[in-house]
């Protein structure tokens, strides 16, 4: 079972003493009297809900929380895809019932092995006692856009719904997390949504609950019977295969006993699984662009039903290598368009141009940064040590010895891992050359830790969430600081302490200024030598994006003034150019009243 961010936050609050959240946890397991499974999505009450900010957009009425956007009236009854013999279940209902229809004949696998148990009974208030989120309070946060919906302190003051609320607590969740603080109420009111928030924060259930939730309880038309082609509801997609099966893990647990169902679809796996997956029902797709454009062309998937569109490390999926596949998907297929769906951006990375196409993608959209976006959370210890190419390996060495007596426990990966291996160190190594079946094995015997050391290319950099990563070595540097953050970013999760270690040398000049600046955001110790090589190397060079414009990024690119000169994003002026806090902009956190922007 992995670390809760409550248990991780409340280990590092008491030093890694005492048992944690188990209190809250512990807790949690208490057995209530008795509720058959057929009986334990029921609502406890028999009141209808109140819909929280203006309500989930349920029949995606968008109007919710004044939101300019009215999106299309789809009437009718439920989603039905018919041929498993359809929906029947439970009716609306606020979706308490079940959806039934996907499950019917089938039995859903308990994603919570034995864990599934919890106490009815007892809320998120009273689970609370002990948990100290305070180490997160001061994280600022800024939004922009019209009319942002407020933040919440507490699941209990999200209206997600019964079932979902059990997942949350299955996962011993206790709080929310910063960015599902804001990003929940934003999405649930219907809102489309860019959001930029740390490495290990929580994004992947931020934009999952309020899919989910909004599906169970949402009114969509009848979908398409008889013919051999799926229509999900909620389309996810990510970069890498790993990452989209993680969130496919991620997004079962918490839709369990909801009736929503959730497929995978990825390459390198073979499509006829894939297929029979998704002929047995789908409600929510996760995939990969390549299998998906595939799965398209065969006409196997429609995204005519689309009401939910979420592109987890959006800022990669936008970049120069995916963006045609992501446009060809989100435009040129038959996915209705912006403010007739709702698009959920992600990242812990957001550089301004790539903000710039994903505007494309958004109607009247927030922007949501939580953290010093596009930095690196200070949960990471960052180190870095002038190392030269040849000197590499033995300093490795150095490293993992060093590593090893604390007690804590492409090709050139493949030679790296080899090397590690003869010298005592089990490592295994990820990379795009390996096979899926190689690669799947690699992480599995990483999570286990039968291969303590994983030696990965960028396939790994992005989004996957391995407990207990302790160190995350740049042998190479990347050319980009935003890979960077994404690499380090595989440690320090979710509340933990990590630490990482980058060899520098005069091959990484261009990284020399990037890397400085953003250590010192993060209150790391810059090395004399780095900050003198940051100085010679002012031109920044590369991919670099932040070296010629702000700091880091982070920061609602509507608010340029160039945006609002040309009136771009699709001739909608959002700010009045000469007040950039024009009753838009919303910041707020650890910084006192009066300071406009962590950016600026
Ligand atoms: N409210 C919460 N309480 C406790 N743990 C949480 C909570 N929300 C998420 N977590 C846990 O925090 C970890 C990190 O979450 P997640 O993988 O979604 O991070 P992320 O922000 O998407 O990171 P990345 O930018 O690297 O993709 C996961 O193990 C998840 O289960």
């Amino acid at each position: 079972m992995r670390n809760s961010w409550a248990d991780s936050v409340e280990n590092v609050a008491t030093d890694n003493g005492g048992p944690s959240g188990a209190s809250g946890a512990s807790a949690s397991k208490r057995r209530s009297s008795y509720v058959p499974p057929h009986l334990r999505n029921r609502p406890m009450t028999a009141e209808p809900l109140a819909p929280s900010h203006g309500g989930p957009p349920s029949g995606n009425d968008r109007s919710g929380f004044n939101g300019p956007t009215s999106g299309p009236r789809w009437g009718g009854s439920r989603p039905d895809y018919g041929r498993q013999g359809g929906y029947g279940g439970g009716g609306r209902g606020g979706g308490w019932g079940g959806r039934g229809g996907g499950w019917g004949r089938e039995r859903e696998v308990n994603p919570f092995g034995n864990d599934a148990d919890v106490d009815l009974e007892q809320s998120f208030d009273q689970e609370n006692t002990g948990i100290n989120f305070d180490a997160y309070e001061d994280i600022p946060v800024e939004t922009s856009g019209e009319n942002v919906p407020p933040p919440v302190n507490t699941f209990a003051e999200i209206d997600l719904g019964e079932a979902v609320n059990l997942n949350i607590r299955r996962c011993k969740y206790v709080k929310p997390t910063p960015v599902q603080r804001y990003a929940i109420p934003i999405s649930l009111a219907g809102r489309d949504l860019m959001a930029c928030a740390q490495t290990g924060s929580g994004k992947t259930a931020a934009f999952c609950f309020p899919i989910i939730s909004g599906i169970m309880r949402g009114n969509f038309p009848q979908r398409p019977h008889g013919s051999r082609t799926v229509f999900p509801l909620a389309l996810i997609l990510s970069p890498t295969r790993e990452l989209s099966m993680q969130i496919h893990e991620e997004a079962k647990k918490f839709s369990y006993q909801t009736g929503v169902r959730v497929v995978v679809a990825y390459g390198g796996a073979p499509i006829n699984q894939q297929l029979r997956e998704l002929e047995r029902g789908v409600d929510i797709l996760v995939a990969t662009p390549g299998r998906l454009v595939d799965l398209l062309e065969r006409a196997k998937v429609s995204l005519q039903m689309i009401r939910y569109l979420a592109l987890d490390e959006a800022d990669r999926m936008l970049d120069m290598g995916f963006e045609p596949q992501i446009r060809r998907i989100v435009q040129q297929m038959d996915m209705p368009p912006p403010g007739e769906r709702q698009t959920m951006l992600f990242s812990a990375t957001f550089p301004k141009e790539i903000q710039r196409l994903a505007s494309d993608f958004l109607a009247n959209y927030i922007f949501l940064a939580v953290g010093r976006v596009g930095s690196s959370t200070d949960l990471i210890v960052q180190r870095v040590e002038f190392v030269h190419d040849v000197d590499k390996r033995s300093h490795l060495m150095d490293l993992l010895h060093a590593q090893m007596a604390n007690g804590v426990h492409g090709k050139g990966a493949d030679a790296l891992e080899h090397w590690l291996c003869i010298n005592g160190f089990p490592a295994t190594a990820i990379h795009g050359d390996r096979t899926q079946q190689e690669r799947e094995q690699a992480l599995r015997t990483f999570k286990r830790g039968d291969t303590p050391i994983l030696v990965a290319t960028d396939v790994a950099a992005r989004g996957l969430d391995i407990p207990h990563v302790s160190h995350v070595i740049n042998f190479d540097l990347p050319n980009d600081i935003d890979d960077y953050v994404h690499r380090i970013g595989r440690t320090g999760r979710a509340g933990k302490t990590g630490l990482a270690t980058a060899f520098f040398n005069d091959g990484n000049l261009s990284m020399a200024k990037p890397l400085a600046d953003l250590m010192q955001e993060a209150n790391q110790d810059v090395p004399e030598w780095l900050t003198r090589y940051a100085s010679r190397s002012s031109f920044g060079g590369g991919r670099n994006r932040r070296a010629g414009g702000g700091r880091f990024g982070g920061r609602d690119f509507r608010r340029d003034s160039s945006y609002n000169r040309s009136g771009g994003g699709g001739g909608m002026n959002y700010y009045d150019g000469g007040n950039s806090s024009g009753g838009y902009g919303n910041y707020s956190g650890g910084y006192g009243p009066g300071v406009t922007s962590a950016w600026d």
